[in-house]
């Protein structure tokens, strides 16, 4: 048990040597900060650690799923565009319903404040 936890833990190291990773946990770095700012409610912060979590799951197998590609063939293939578009598409439509949550979260502030 504790070597499973130690290798999901270096997994996540792992994963945070890959650019679009790191970016990935910096936004939620930004998230989590702009939360305590407009000190969320408890169920804001639900759904923001969810949409969190999401995003970060999906960029980190979207990076799996690359370097598999990668370790089958680095030449033009067109069923490798198809598996790396679907895996950089499922990145999108994380993104994009993490974009829509903050979009919710921060028009019910501003009405707050209106
Ligand atoms: N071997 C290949 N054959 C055909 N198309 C490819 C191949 N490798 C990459 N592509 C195309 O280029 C796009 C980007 O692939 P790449 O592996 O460079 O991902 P990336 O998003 O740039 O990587 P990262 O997540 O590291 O920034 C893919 O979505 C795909 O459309």
């Amino acid at each position: 048990m504790i070597n499973k936890f130690k290798a999901a833990f270096a997994g996540i190291a792992d994963g945070l040597g890959h650019r679009s990773v790191r970016i990935q946990y910096e936004l939620a770095a930004c998230a989590i900060a702009a939360g305590c700012i407009m000190k969320l409610t408890a169920g804001e912060w639900v759904a923001v650690i969810i949409c969190i979590g999401m995003v970060i799951t999906a960029e980190m197998l979207n990076t799996c799923i690359e370097k598999i590609c990668d370790m089958y063939s680095t030449e033009i293939d067109a069923r490798i565009k198809v598996i790396k578009d679907i895996a950089a598409g499922a990145v999108l439509a994380a993104s994009a319903a993490a974009l829509v949550t903050a979009m919710v979260i921060l028009a019910v502030h501003l009405k707050g404040n209106i």
